[in-house]
Parts: C-alpha cells; sequence; structure tokens
C-alpha cells in the first residue's frame, strides 16, 4: 500500500463540474488531484450535452430554411445522416479525452486517472487499471464530482436486454430503422427529434405526459411539432414489459398494444452517483445526504462537498459548473478562515440561483427556455404571483419564419414586483433567456424593467408585448 500524497482539495470526478472545481481551486491558490475513472470531461462532453447538441442542430438548421420562402426553394435535399453523424464524433474528438487532460495539466491541476472511494476522513484511494493503488489525503476538502447515473424502471424482461441509455443513442454510429423512446422527459425527447429527424421511424412512450416540468402551453408546441414531423407519441401509456422478437424490441404498452422497434431508448431520468464510492463505510445514507449552499455535506464533518449531477440539486452542466465556482471559493475562503459555517445568500460562496434562476433550454426545434420558478411552484411556496402569457407575434418572429409559431410566459412576484419565472417557447428561443436570468436575478423592478427596450425587428419584442399585457 503507497503512503498518502498530501494536496489542498480532492476532486473526485473530471465532469465540466468537477474540472471547474479543481482549475478554480487551483486558480484560488490551492493545490488540486483530480481522478477520473473514464473519460476526462465527463458524460457533458462524451454522451451528453455536446453530442446531442450536434446531433440536433442540423435537423433545426435544414428546417430552419424550409421556413423562409426564398431560401425553402433553395433546399431540395433532406439530412445527410452520415455528415450528421461525423460532426457530432468530431465534437466527442472521436471519444477521445487527450485534449481535456493536456487542458487539465496546463491549468496547474495534477490529474490522476481511476476509480476513486473514499477510504476514510479526507483520505482518497485511486485504484488504477493496472491493479495499482495510489493514495491522497486532503488539507481542505475531498468534493464528490462522480455525476449521475441513469435511473432504469423495473419494466418486465428489461434487464437483460441489450437496450439504449442515452450514452448510446448520443455515441449510435448507424442511424436505427425505428427506435422507442421510453421517457417524456428532455433527454428522451430530444433525442427523439434527433433520430426521426436523420430518418428513424420514432415512437415515445410516455407514462403521463410529454415535457411535464415546462408550462402545458410550451410542451404542447413541442408535441405538435414532433407529431407534425411524424413522431407517433403515447401519452398516458405505461411500459409493462419488453422482449426481443428476434431483432426487434416488442414492449408491452397496455390493454394488449405492443410498440416494435429495432431500439429501445430508456430516458426515465437520472440520479446522483454516490453510492459505492465508500460514503456508506463512513456512515453516509447516500439517498438522504444533503449538502448546503456552498456544497458542504450537511454533518460531513466540514471537509466532505457535493457538486454538480452528484449533489442532485439541479442536473445541468452550466450551473453544475456555477455551483463548482461557488463551492471551490468557498473551500478557498475557508482554508483562510475567512468564512465560517454558513454563507449568506448570493454571496461569492452560496448557489442562491440553483432554487430561483436556474436556466433550462430544450434544444428541440421548437425550443423551450425556462427560467425561475413556475406559477404553480410559486403558489406551491406561497408567493403573491400573477401570470402573463401570450403567443409571440411580433415583427422579429415573422422576419425570422414564415408562420412563426411561438409562446411566452412571465411570472411575478406580485409584493415585490419582479419577475420570478420566465418561459419562451418557439424557433431558437434560447438565445432569449438571458434576458429572463438578469432579471430575476437582478431582481429588476418592473417599472425599471419597462425602460430596457428591446431592438426592432427582433423577437425580443416580446418582452414589450408581455409588460404591456401585463399592464405597464
Ligand atoms: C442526453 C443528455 C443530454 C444533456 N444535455 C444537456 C444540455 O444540453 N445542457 C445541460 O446543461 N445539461 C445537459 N445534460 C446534463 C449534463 O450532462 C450534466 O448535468 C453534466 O454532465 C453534469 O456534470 P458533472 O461533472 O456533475 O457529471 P458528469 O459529467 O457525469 O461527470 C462525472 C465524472 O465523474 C467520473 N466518476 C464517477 N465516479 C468516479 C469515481 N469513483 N472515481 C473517478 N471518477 C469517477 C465519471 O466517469 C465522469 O467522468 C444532459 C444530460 C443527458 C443525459
Ligand atoms: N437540454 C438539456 O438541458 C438536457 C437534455 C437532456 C437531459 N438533460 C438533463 O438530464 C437529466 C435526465 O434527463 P431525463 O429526460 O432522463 O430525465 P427527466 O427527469 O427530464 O425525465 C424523465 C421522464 O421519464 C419519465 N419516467 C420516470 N420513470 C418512469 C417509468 N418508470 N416509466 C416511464 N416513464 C418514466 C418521467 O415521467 C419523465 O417524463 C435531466 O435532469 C435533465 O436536466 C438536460
Amino acid at each position: 500500500m503507497s503512503e498518502f500524497q498530501t494536496v489542498d482539495v480532492i476532486v473526485i470526478g473530471a465532469g465540466p463540474v468537477g474540472e471547474n472545481v479543481a482549475s478554480r481551486a487551483v486558480q484560488k491558490g490551492l493545490s488540486a488531484v483530480l481522478i477520473e475513472a473514464e473519460l476526462v470531461g465527463g458524460e457533458c462532453s462524451y454522451w451528453a450535452c455536446m453530442p446531442s447538441k450536434a446531433l440536433l442542430r442540423p435537423g433545426a438548421v435544414l428546417n430552419a430554411a424550409r421556413s423562409v420562402a426564398g431560401a425553402r426553394e433553395a433546399v431540395t435535399g433532406s439530412l445527410d445522416a452520415e455528415q450528421v453523424l461525423a460532426r457530432r464524433t468530431s465534437f466527442t474528438e472521436n471519444w477521445d479525452d487527450s485534449s481535456q487532460a493536456e487542458w487539465a495539466i496546463s491549468a496547474g491541476i495534477t490529474l490522476e486517472r481511476g476509480r476513486a472511494t473514499i477510504s476514510g476522513e479526507r483520505e482518497v484511494t485511486i485504484s488504477g487499471a493496472d491493479g495499482s493503488q495510489t493514495r491522497y489525503r486532503a488539507e481542505h476538502a475531498v468534493v464528490v464530482a462522480t455525476g449521475s447515473r441513469p435511473t432504469i424502471p423495473p419494466i418486465d424482461g428489461l434487464a437483460d436486454l441489450d437496450y439504449w441509455t442515452t450514452r448510446e443513442a448520443t455515441s449510435a454510429a448507424e442511424v436505427p430503422a425505428s427506435l422507442a423512446v421510453v421517457g417524456g422527459g428532455v433527454a428522451g425527447v430530444e433525442l427523439a427529434q434527433a433520430w426521426a429527424r436523420l430518418g428513424a421511424e420514432v415512437t415515445v412512450v410516455a407514462r403521463s405526459g410529454i415535457l411535464e416540468s415546462f408550462p402545458r402551453e410550451a410542451s404542447e408546441l413541442v408535441q405538435d411539432a414532433l407529431r407534425a414531423e411524424g413522431v407517433t407519441i403515447l401519452t398516458d401509456t405505461g411500459t409493462d414489459a419488453v422482449r426481443k422478437d428476434g431483432e426487434s424490441f416488442v414492449l408491452d404498452v397496455g390493454n394488449g398494444h405492443t410498440v416494435t422497434a429495432e431500439k429501445v431508448l430508456v430516458a426515465t431520468g437520472r440520479h446522483p452517483n454516490t453510492a459505492g464510492i465508500g460514503l456508506e463505510d463512513l456512515g453516509f445514507d447516500v439517498k438522504t445526504m444533503d449538502s448546503d449552499d456552498t456544497g458542504r455535506v450537511v454533518g460531513g464533518g466540514g471537509w466532505l462537498y457535493t457538486v454538480g449531477d452528484a449533489r442532485g440539486k439541479v442536473p445541468l452542466t452550466h450551473q453544475g459548473k456555477y455551483e463548482a465556482r461557488l463551492t471551490a471559493d468557498a473551500i478557498a475562503a475557508r482554508s483562510k478562515g475567512e468564512l465560517g459555517d454558513t454563507a449568506e445568500p448570493w454571496s461569492p460562496f452560496a448557489a442562491t440561483a440553483d432554487s430561483v434562476a436556474a436556466p433550462q433550454v430544450t434544444f428541440t426545434d421548437p425550443q423551450i427556455a425556462m427560467v425561475g420558478i413556475t406559477l404553480a411552484q410559486a403558489r406551491q411556496d406561497g408567493v403573491n404571483a400573477s401570470e402573463t402569457s401570450l403567443e409571440i407575434a411580433v415583427a422579429g418572429a415573422e422576419i425570422q419564419a414564415d408562420d412563426y409559431t411561438g409562446w411566452a410566459q412571465l411570472v411575478v412576484d406580485e409584493d415585490r414586483k419582479v419577475i420570478i419565472g420566465a418561459t419562451f417557447a418557439g424557433p431558437e428561443v434560447a438565445e432569449l433567456l438571458h434576458s429572463a436570468t438578469i432579471a430575476i436575478v437582478g431582481e429588476v423592478p418592473l417599472e425599471r424593467l419597462w425602460h430596457a427596450v428591446p431592438t426592432y425587428p427582433t423577437v425580443s419584442e416580446v418582452w414589450l408585448r408581455l409588460l404591456e399585457q401585463y399592464g405597464l
């Protein structure tokens, strides 16, 4: 057994979030070791955000051209699936992480490859692929940035079959003739559209609705678009059992009905990947483990932190990287005695935006972009909230696409007269979202927002329409 090497911060998991904790800690003058069992860059770079968006983008560009007279006539072909898949693969660097590893080293981070377990208080043991063991002791913090795992439902027969998770669905080398998607969340719906536009016959099997975490009007726009382009969507439909008939999967979806497809994608949510890394041996129950706004594990002795998907608050890359910056700053401040047990909301150490202003975009075509809280959530939290919504019908939208169809909503805290939630649905609305995020985080009073004039003719003019409809 090797001796312990001592370092200020140990980060387990080199996904986007772990990378950011380690680099920020180094920038703050601490030494950091970053440990990765698979690919430096994590799920996001190789099997999630980047390849899924690369699969979706060509279809959105083609559809954008087809939605403008004059351009439409110039576009006579369909997507070139081989080129789309090649471009997707280039975004994953062909699943080679050498450039990411080089970046980590150039950032002054010590990079270790292998599977890490927390082997004691402040202690981490790395098991290398060659059977070697390397041990580190942290002076200040051990940060768990181990990401998340797909949650696989207990569907009869499923466990024995070679179904797709989002990993296979983002890295497939060929377009399947047909695809059944179990789950109507963001991952399932994005990948349903991506593969359908590449030529697969796609059926989405959703036990309740589609994209249910978004306002109904927004998810219906996406649902209508998917149906119009040939995706079959079965809502309120459970998957009772799955079996193989020759090379095909057969899903029993109730009342004697079946769905048959060449591939099945199971996209039914994810959970923090915190089991089996030694936390149980230290007395933690990983199912109930909680962290404060600085990422410090409650009851964790002060040295243990979680970030990103492993923290489980907002499982999105940008929000995890935000947590990473704040957690690294909190660790650095505590190492100098400049921060105590708790951090003030909105201070540089507390991830306050996680609960009030986390933005999310569903990159389907049309897109849904949402930030803050929904009307239902606001009312549940006892906030005196109002809702203003309308169809996006402004000159900028008409210029963007013939027959532009979109929808927008603001949720306002009537006591404070500030925006607490916003949703935009329609083609290319993602870039509208940051304006809403700034308005929420800045708690900009509506009467001041009235002076923020959107440019003519852009889709942003919807802000003016929303404020007028609100009553300004
Ligand atoms: C299909 C799909 C599409 C998505 N699209 C988007 C998007 O467009 N935008 C967005 O914001 N989010 C998106 N997400 C979510 C996003 O992928 C995650 O929020 C993000 O990857 C979380 O980053 P992370 O660093 O916390 O975890 P991960 O990226 O999962 O990285 C964790 C790393 O830890 C390593 N690890 C785990 N255990 C150990 C161990 N014991 N020892 C050493 N290393 C270990 C893993 O190998 C992995 O590399 C998507 C997710 C999916 C599934
Ligand atoms: N554009 C993006 O930002 C993006 C894209 C993809 C994924 N992600 C992230 O990745 C995570 C995982 O995505 P996801 O779509 O798997 O999760 P999700 O939580 O968004 O959706 C899961 C879906 O599966 C359904 N479901 C759950 N259990 C089921 C069961 N037993 N049978 C049938 N259906 C069931 C749910 O009703 C829900 O519709 C999400 O947290 C999301 O934030 C983000």
